[in-house]
């Protein structure tokens, strides 16, 4: 394979085992980031050998020594050898619609492929150390989706000139490197050419609605153009069948019998919000008998948090296919994000909620209350010794979601030891 010096206007980027199951989230987070959407992709599981001939330097290279950062190491193959990792081929690719409008005529070709693509894909990834990209670039992939410098989420090629040389190494079947290629080449005309073929996308996708939604904006003239086009837009959408959640979005968190259920009942029947509970999504999955299912039988059992993209996945389906999400005035997210990922990668796939309730009950209340209510809920895991891990998992797992939550968002803490009805005194406040 011929190395090109020019940047070839795309990247590489190899998902490692260890965020191997928050691929989804990572290409959402590039995508909403900075435009870069996907050419080709493919599951692998890289042997010692092809590991090491990655993460080594070409040897025409090794006069220019690579960042220390960059550097690999046997424990960085080791890591990537750990399980399945996916290898995402992305271009920086926005189909330059505002030209189209403004243009009437043929686009202006919108520069898709220079070096300042490349240097904004070195910092959406940020420095190699997840504790360093945690501390100097805290929205890059690896301070997000990072464990430790072997373990970094992500790997890329170190400089243009690797990229070809990477994909050959990166994909078992060299054909697929010129189909790559093929198809770089043909997005990149779709796009820059602006000429028939975006023209064509366009008009069987969105051009109709915008040009309905420019007129009628004309017609009213509303004092914030912005957000009237914004909700006009969404409601659009929406009514083609492309569901968008609701305009209010409130996790409710605590420790497990905090009465999180019980204040979100009390809610719903004021105010109309739709109740999601992730427990009871991850309980109904249990009833289909699948694979899946018994894996979460098990981990709720055990008090443990089952895997994150198990539970976002259905919150997901529930969330975003449901048709009717117009009609509630808010969603109320029960039990949900348990650990870190979780709270990330929901915020990649869909959105940032407003605000948090977090439940605040002694473990002495909580038991008393769980035990009572294993009386009639029949719950597997309302029995001492399981409610004695879930009040473990609460505050190893749990808690450092709420000083992360408390940095993005307002978490309204409420004293949950009083009777029902004086907390929900409280909490009714915040909804008025
Ligand atoms: N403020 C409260 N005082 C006394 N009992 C409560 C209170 N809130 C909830 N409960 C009871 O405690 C048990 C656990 O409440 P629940 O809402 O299911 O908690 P969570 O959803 O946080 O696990 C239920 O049996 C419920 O009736
Ligand atoms: O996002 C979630 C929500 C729940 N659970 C599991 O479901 C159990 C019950 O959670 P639920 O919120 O229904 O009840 P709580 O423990 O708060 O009473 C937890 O202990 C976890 O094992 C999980 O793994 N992820």
């Amino acid at each position: 394979m011929t190395q090109r010096t020019t940047w070839p206007g795309f990247v590489l980027l190899v998902i490692q085992p260890e965020a191997f199951y928050r691929k989804d989230p990572i290409l959402a987070y590039a995508r909403k980031t900075d435009g870069w959407t996907e050419v080709a992709r493919q599951t692998v599981v890289w042997t010692p050998e092809r590991a090491r001939a990655l993460l080594s330097p070409e040897p025409a290279e090794t006069t220019t020594p690579a960042p220390d950062d960059e550097v690999h190491n046997e424990q960085h193959v080791a890591a990537l050898c750990e399980g399945r990792s996916e290898i995402v081929v992305l271009r920086r690719a926005t189909p330059p619609v505002e030209m189209v409008f403004l243009s009437n005529e043929e686009a202006t070709p919108l520069e898709q492929t220079s070096a300042t693509d490349w240097k904004r894909w070195l910092e959406l990834c940020g420095p190699v150390d997840p504790a360093e990209a945690r501390a100097l670039a805290p929205r890059s992939l690896r301070a997000l989706f990072g464990v430790d410098k072997a373990h970094c989420g992500v790997w890329t090629s170190r400089d243009v000139t690797q990229i070809t040389s990477d994909l050959a190494k990166c994909f078992h079947d060299a054909t697929e490197v010129e189909r790559i290629y093929e198809r770089v080449r043909v997005v990149g005309e779709q796009v820059a050419g602006g000429g028939s073929a975006a023209k064509s996308y366009l008009s069987s996708t969105v051009l109709e609605t915008l040009t309905t939604a420019l007129s009628r904006l004309c017609m009213a003239q509303p004092a914030q153009p912005l957000e009237w086009l914004g909700a006009y837009l969404q409601e659009a959408a929406s009514l083609q069948g492309h569901a968008r959640l609701p305009p209010r979005l409130v996790f409710v968190l605590g420790g497990p019998g905090a009465g999180k259920g019980t204040q979100c009942a009390r809610l719903v029947a004021e105010f109309g919000f739709w109740h999601v509970s992730a427990g009871d999504l991850l309980r109904a999955e249990i009833q289909t008998q699948s694979e899946q299912g018994q894996l979460i039988d098990e981990m709720i059992r055990q008090g443990a948090i089952v895997p994150g993209h198990i539970t976002l996945e259905l919150l997901r389906k529930k969330l975003v296919d449901a048709g009717s999400t117009l009609a509630v005035p808010g969603v109320l997210i029960d039990g949900f994000p348990r650990a870190l990922d979780q709270a990330i990668d929901f915020e990649c796939l869909l959105r940032r909620a407003d605000f948090c309730l977090f439940f605040e009950c002694s473990e002495a209340e909580m038991e008393r209350r769980l035990l009572q209510r294993s009386r009639s809920s029949g719950r597997t895991d309302d029995n001492p010794e399981s409610i004695r891990k879930r009040f473990r998992t609460f505050i190893e797992t749990t808690m450092p979601v709420i000083e992360f939550l408390e940095r993005r968002m307002r978490v309204h803490r409420i004293p949950a030891e009083r009777s029902v009805d004086e907390v929900y005194a409280q909490v009714r406040q915040l909804f008025l």
